[in-house]
C-alpha cells in the first residue's frame, strides 16, 4: 500500500520544457489514469516520476522522496513498463521477466526459488507460460508487450507506473492485462498510474483521470467528470459521442463528420 503525491512537478529535455506544476495525490492501491493528445507530457510525467528525465519539484511515496532513494530502493518502490523499452537481444522471455527480480537478488547475482515461482506466476497470469523459452526478439509485437508487463510485474513494487499498457494488444489480452492490474491492486492494495489511449477502457479500470494538454493538467477527477463531450472536443479536437455503458462507466466513440456527396447521376 503505497500513496504517491506529486507536488509542483516540471520536467523537459535539454532545456526544453515539457510539464509544468504537476500535482497529484495517488491514494495506496487507488488507480490514475493519465490521459491527453500525443505530446501532450504523458510519457514524461512516468518518467519524471521516476526520476529518468530532469525535473523540479517533488515526488514521494509514503512520505519518502523518490529523488533521495538509489537506484535499487527505487526498483524495489516503482515497477515500470516503458512505451519503447529498450530490449536485450539473444534473451528468453524467463530471463528477461527474470531482470524484474534483479533488485532482489543478492550479492552474487543469484535468483532464488522465490524469484523464479514469480517469474512463473507472472507468467502465467500473462498467458505467457507457452512462450516462457521462446526468443524475446522472436515474439510478437503484442507477445512482447506482454512481457515487458510481465517483467514490471515480476518487481512486486507497491507502485506500477505502465505507460501505454494495452498498446499492440488485441481486446481480449487488453481486458485480460488492465483486469490482472486491478487485481492485484485490490489483493496487494498496488496503487497504479497508467497512460493510455483508449479512453473507454481508461474510463472504466481508472478511479481518477488527469488530463494533461501541453503538459499541463487541464481536467481531473471522475471518469464521469474528465470524459465528457465537451472536455475531449476541446483537448483532443475530436468529435465523440458518450454514453453511459451498463455499470455507469462512460463510453467514448468517435463520430464521423457527415461527409456531403455531390448528387450522383
Ligand atoms: N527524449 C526526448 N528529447 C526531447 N524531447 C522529447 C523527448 N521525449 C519526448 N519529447 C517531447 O516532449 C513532449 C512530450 O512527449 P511525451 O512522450 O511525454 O508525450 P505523450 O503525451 O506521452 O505522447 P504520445 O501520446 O504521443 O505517446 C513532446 O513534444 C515530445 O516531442
Amino acid at each position: 500500500m503505497s500513496l504517491v503525491e506529486l507536488e509542483g512537478l516540471s520536467a523537459g529535455y535539454r532545456g526544453s520544457p515539457v510539464l509544468s506544476d504537476i500535482s497529484a495525490t495517488i491514494g495506496a492501491g487507488g488507480w490514475l489514469g493519465v490521459i491527453g493528445p500525443n505530446g501532450s507530457g504523458k510519457s514524461t510525467l512516468l518518467k519524471a516520476v521516476l526520476g529518468l528525465v530532469h525535473h523540479g519539484g517533488t515526488v514521494t511515496v509514503d512520505g519518502r522522496h523518490v529523488s533521495g532513494l538509489r537506484q535499487r530502493e527505487r526498483a524495489k518502490l516503482l515497477g515500470y513498463a516503458p512505451q519503447l523499452p529498450q530490449l536485450p537481444v539473444g534473451i528468453t522471455v524467463t530471463d528477461y521477466v527474470l531482470l524484474g527480480r534483479t533488485p532482489y537478488t543478492g550479492l552474487l547475482g543469484r535468483e532464488s526459488t522465490g524469484d523464479l515461482d514469480i517469474v512463473v506466476e507472472v507468467l502465467e497470469r500473462l498467458d505467457l507460460l507457452d512462450l516462457a523459452e521462446r526468443a524475446l526478439s522472436e515474439l510478437s509485437g503484442g507477445e512482447r508487450q506482454r512481457a515487458v508487463l510481465a517483467r514490471a510485474l515480476a518487481q512486486r513494487t507497491g507502485v506500477l507506473l505502465l505507460d501505454e499498457p494495452t498498446t499492440g494488444l488485441d481486446v481480449g489480452h487488453a481486458q485480460a492485462l488492465l483486469d490482472l492490474v486491478d487485481e492485484l491492486r485490490h489483493e496487494r492494495g498496488t496503487t497504479v498510474v497508467t497512460t493510455l489511449h483508449d479512453l473507454t477502457m481508461a474510463g472504466q479500470y481508472a478511479e481518477r483521470l488527469l488530463l494533461l494538454d501541453h503538459g499541463r493538467v487541464s481536467a481531473e477527477g471522475t471518469p464521469g467528470e474528465v470524459l465528457t463531450t465537451d472536455v475531449l472536443g476541446r483537448h483532443y479536437s475530436a468529435r465523440v459521442s458518450v454514453l453511459p455503458l451498463p455499470d455507469g462507466s462512460p463510453s467514448v466513440t468517435p463520430v464521423r463528420e457527415a461527409v456531403r456527396r455531390p448528387l450522383e447521376g
